[in-house]
């Protein structure tokens, strides 16, 4: 019954997508100069856009609610895009991030009054409906009722949750529109200009909630917020690609997806400086014997020091006498100069305050020539004026900020801890960034409406706070999880230094314990890997998702190629898709990648400097799986030499377990790792 009516609502709405879509697509795209014409051609092409998207994938749920003030129940139809009916002006899909829409998320199905914020204020009434709605391919495929007003047993919510869960992953993150819950609702609609952040187990969406967070920030707030002027951080290349496809296909495009080291190394622009090799920095720090670092660099204190010298190093960059323009002529005083730089340029980066002297030095000359009484006289003392200021300019000394650096550090007496100039390290960019934007300052077009920093984790408080300083209003998405904080020389462990950075009142902290990504037997055993450490931090909470046992197996050492070889063979016989073979090292998925790869013809390997994912199987190192997902995973060598019981090897191999969705394996050879326990 709601099927065939169903059916017969999505047939409507098709026809009239499609007849709309015909239409717009008939008119020939404007590209010309015209400024009214550019404007329609691009109104033309977002509604463009937003058709084709509907054409494909109309809506995901149907929402009947009754305005207190209204006499009907209103049925509202949401989708990825709003569409309006041209013929009429009605609404026929309301955009997933209209706040109507709110109510389908935070609605968790009691009956009573309820209410969301619209532009003219709040909205109370009582919802009657809520349903999602599956389409393929402009076919109705199902549709699940999830509240019914006077029918409170349903629980078609959790159903259609775990129909979705259950899906095999490709490639690629994907947009969840049509599941998002009620915690992750209320994170992304959070209002604009505050520090979010969100401390989030593995699995709980945290990625996922922030690319939502920018779609639903861009939609809200169009007229302060432009995409080009939102930034993403990820922890490294492949990451991004992994997640590339979500903001597109949430129909959001422009903003900037980047790395930190990626983006501060453009931004210095310092031919001479290279970045050290990350894929010898991470080998260094999981394969060898680690040495515990202070992660000075990463600190306030450090950032305080860096500010202090700087101001010295300006300071004494003025040279110390005079300006004396042409002989016998009463100069420019020293005193009178450092005031111009104390108080008239006061705000000013230390390049700027070099040009605005130059600038007044300029017109100071003028206005003295032009007191001779002859032409000539003028003319000849402009002259001789404007040849003793480049000569007072050349003591300035243009500096690059690896250059101011080194001075500082050399008068910190710390010039052991400078890098070199090929060789620069991850703690130096907060440093080097912080030097050039006090040097050169920060033009107004540079700086963020928004950042997102996705592995917050592994960034240091310097490195926030130098990104503060290039955002407008604090306004942050700050997103990671202690438990995985594998690069313990890099980040925090403590969410308040961020918290502190900001100040209480603009910062706001959510947590997320719920894990959506995999089942009931593979959360609850991560979990029991997690107990080991010191301080465990909240435990994920499973969705009632149930698959098969974790399975734990003891080989010979000289079978584990064979093993790993009928263990893939049999994922792919049930079907995975994604099949990760996840190895303590580098080093030991070099070895034996070629034995393996005989066999699994299909077989890629993955390190740190990889830039694209293609999904299908994959082996690599434990610390690079950081973030990426698959249905399938094998845990290699978790015996007590490869996965000793230790805080970070704990959280590292929580990490690799934490990647399944669907199946984990883990294979060990002589005494097992005493973080897995076996019963
Ligand atoms: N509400 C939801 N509906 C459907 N799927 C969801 C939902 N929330 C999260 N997921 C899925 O859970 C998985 C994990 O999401 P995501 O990678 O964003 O989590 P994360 O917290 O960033 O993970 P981690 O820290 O472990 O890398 C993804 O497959 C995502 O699609």
């Amino acid at each position: 019954m709601q099927f065939e009516e169903e059916k017969k609502v999505l047939n409507k709405t098709l026809a009239i997508i499609n007849q709309q879509y015909e239409y717009l697509a008939s008119i020939p795209e404007y590209r010309g100069d015209d400024f009214n014409e550019k404007v329609l051609e691009d109104s033309r092409r977002r509604m463009r856009a937003s058709l084709m998207s509907a054409k494909k994938d109309p809506y995901f749920a149907r929402l009947d609610f009754k305005d207190e003030e209204a006499d009907e129940v209103k049925v509202t139809y949401i989708g990825k895009a709003g569409v309006f009916d041209e013929e009429n002006g009605n609404v026929l899909i309301t955009d997933w991030r209209a706040p109507i829409a709110s109510l389908f998320y935070g609605f968790s199905g009691s009956e009573g009054d309820v209410y969301y914020q619209s532009p003219d204020g709040v909205v109370e009434g009582e919802i009657y409906l809520k349903r999602n709605i599956v389409t393929y391919e402009q076919e109705l495929e199902r549709v699940v009722d999830r509240y019914i007003r006077g029918k409170q047993e349903l629980s078609g919510g959790d159903e259609f949750l775990l129909y979705k869960l259950g899906d095999q992953k490709d490639n690629r993150l994907r947009d969840i529109v049509a599941t998002i819950q009620g915690e992750q609702n209320e994170i992304i609609r959070y209002p604009l200009n505050q520090a979010v952040i969100i401390q989030g187990v593995a699995g709980s969406g945290k990625t996922t909630v922030a690319l939502h967070r920018l779609a639903y920030l861009l939609y809200e707030y169009r007229e302060q917020l432009t995409a080009h002027r939102m930034i993403i951080f990820a922890p490294n290349t492949i990451f991004l690609d992994y997640i590339s496809q979500v903001l597109p296909e949430l129909g959001v495009g422009d903003i900037v997806q980047t790395t930190f080291p990626e983006w501060v190394m453009a931004i210095i622009d310092d031919p001479n400086c290279q970045l050290e090799s990350l894929s010898k920095r991470r080998k260094a720090f999981f394969e060898s014997e680690i040495v515990d670092q202070d992660n000075l660099k990463g600190t306030l204190a450090f950032q305080q020091k860096i500010r202090e010298q700087l101001s010295k190093l300006e300071k004494e960059w003025l040279p110390a006498e005079d300006f004396i323009p042409w002989e016998n002529k009463q100069g420019v005083s020293l005193e009178k100069i450092k005031s111009w730089l104390e108080t008239d340029f006061k705000d000013n980066p230390v390049v700027k305050k070099y040009e605005r002297v130059k600038a007044k030095l300029t017109r100071w000359i003028e206005i003295e020539a032009k007191m001779y009484e002859e032409k000539k006289e003028q003319e000849q003392a402009r002259k001789e004026g404007k040849k003793q200021l480049r000569k007072y300019l050349r003591k300035w000394k243009k500096r690059k900020p690896y250059e101011l650096y080194a001075q500082i550090l050399k008068r910190m007496g710390k010039e052991d801890v400078l890098p070199p100039k090929k060789n620069i390290a991850l703690d130096d960019l907060a440093p080097l960034l912080d030097i050039h934007d006090y040097w050169f300052g920060i033009e107004k077009e540079e700086r963020f409406d928004h950042v997102v920093i996705d592995e917050a984790q592994d960034f240091s408080p310097y490195q926030v706070s130098v990104l503060n300083a290039r955002t407008k209003k604090a306004s942050f998405t700050i997103l990671g999880d202690l438990a995985q904080g594998i690069h313990r020389d890099e980040g925090i462990d403590q969410w308040e230094r961020f918290i502190e950075l900001f100040g209480t009142s603009r910062a706001k902290f959510f947590q997320m314990t719920k894990s959506y990504r995999s089942t009931y037997e593979i959360i609850a055993f991560s979990n029991t890997i997690l107990s080991h450490l010191a301080s465990p931090p909240a435990y994920a909470e499973p969705v009632f998702r149930s698959g098969e046992d974790v399975q734990i197996q003891q080989i010979q050492a000289e079978d584990k190629t064979e093993k790993i070889v009928s263990w893939v063979n049999e994922m792919k016989h049930q079907g995975m898709n994604t099949i990760a073979v996840i190895l303590r090292s580098e080093s030991e998925c070099d070895q034996i990648y070629s034995k393996l790869k005989s066999e699994l013809a299909e077989l890629k390997m993955i390190t740190t400097e990889d830039k694209t994912y293609e999904g299908g199987l994959s082996l690599l190192p434990v610390y690079v799986s950081k973030g990426l997902e698959f249905d399938s995973v094998l845990m290699v060598d978790v015996d007590e030499v490869h996965y000793p019981k230790d805080e970070q090897t704990t959280k590292l191999l929580y990490v690799g377990c934490t990647r399944a969705l669907h199946h984990l394996s883990i294979i060990y050879s002589g005494k097992p790792s005493e973080l897995i326990s076996i019963g």
